[in-house]
């Protein structure tokens, strides 16, 4: 049996998963792995290619051209889609409105977990998303299921947006979250929902430090020195 760390992370969107993954990863020497990031690259190449995603050749197709990976740079992570680095391009709000439709399809999901349960098979690892402490590693030593005041997530992804991107507005980013928190925990596939031996964070007034201060207690236990 192995006995590698898996710390699960999940929760609605913008509620600070990958800040607190992204600091732990890097106190901790942990891996950290963005599976949002994954789901939107996805998303990305079927918008490009125009596939049809009703029709399962062409879905199946698509997963078999497509190749993800991650790469952490002094804390930096870049996504490559193929091989291009995309990292810019799937924060973009075309891709964040559709991103939810293409992750409900079960083909989709199915690729993605497979690779990410390679990915924690035998290191300390990161993981945040959805479904990784349901779905991808219910074993997971520690699973976090974050959450925060639904307008202040939307005023700091707004505040996180707007500098690459702006003409977006307020309405329209509160709008995107709030579409996608309904899609992710009413599809039928590993919906988002809490797993029964998560620990609930909520963040709404936390600030970056407490909150890490608070997932690093939860983790600690399980660090043998
Ligand atoms: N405790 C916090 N207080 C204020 N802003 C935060 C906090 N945690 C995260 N943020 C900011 O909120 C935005 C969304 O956080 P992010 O980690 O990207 O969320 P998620 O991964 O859940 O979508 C980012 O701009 C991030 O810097
Ligand atoms: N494990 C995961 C991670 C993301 N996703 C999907 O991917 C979308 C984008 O995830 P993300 O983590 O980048 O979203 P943000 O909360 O960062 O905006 C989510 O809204 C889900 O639809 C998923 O279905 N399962």
């Amino acid at each position: 049996m192995n006995n590698n760390i898996v710390v699960a992370i999940d929760g609605f969107s913008s509620c600070g998963k990958s800040t607190i993954a992204k600091a732990l990863a890097k106190k901790l020497n942990f891996v950290y792995v963005d599976t949002g990031a994954m789901y939107r690259a996805v998303t990305l190449y079927f918008l490009r290619n125009e596939v049809d995603v009703t029709n399962q050749t062409q879905v199946e197709t698509a997963l078999n051209n497509i190749h993800i990976s991650l790469k952490t740079t002094d804390g930096q992570v870049s996504i490559f889609l193929n091989d291009e680095d995309v990292s810019e391009e799937i924060r973009q709000m075309h891709v964040a409105s559709n991103v939810s439709k293409i992750a409900a399809i079960p083909a989709v999901r199915h690729a993605m977990v497979k690779q990410q349960q390679l990915m924690g098979k035998s290191i300390n690892i990161i993981m945040d998303g959805r479904d990784i402490g349901t779905t991808v590693f219910p074993d997971a030593q520690v699973k976090l299921f974050m959450t925060a005041d639904p307008k202040i997530r939307a005023e700091r992804r707004y505040k996180e947006l707007v500098v690459k991107q702006p003409d977006i507005t307020m309405e329209e980013v509160f709008e995107n979250l709030a579409l996608r928190d309904h899609d992710d925990t009413t599809r039928k596939e590993s919906p988002l929902v809490q797993a029964a031996d998560a620990i609930v964070l909520d963040n709404s007034y936390l600030t970056p430090d407490e909150q890490l201060e608070f997932a690093l207690n939860k983790i600690k236990p399980f660090i043998k020195e």
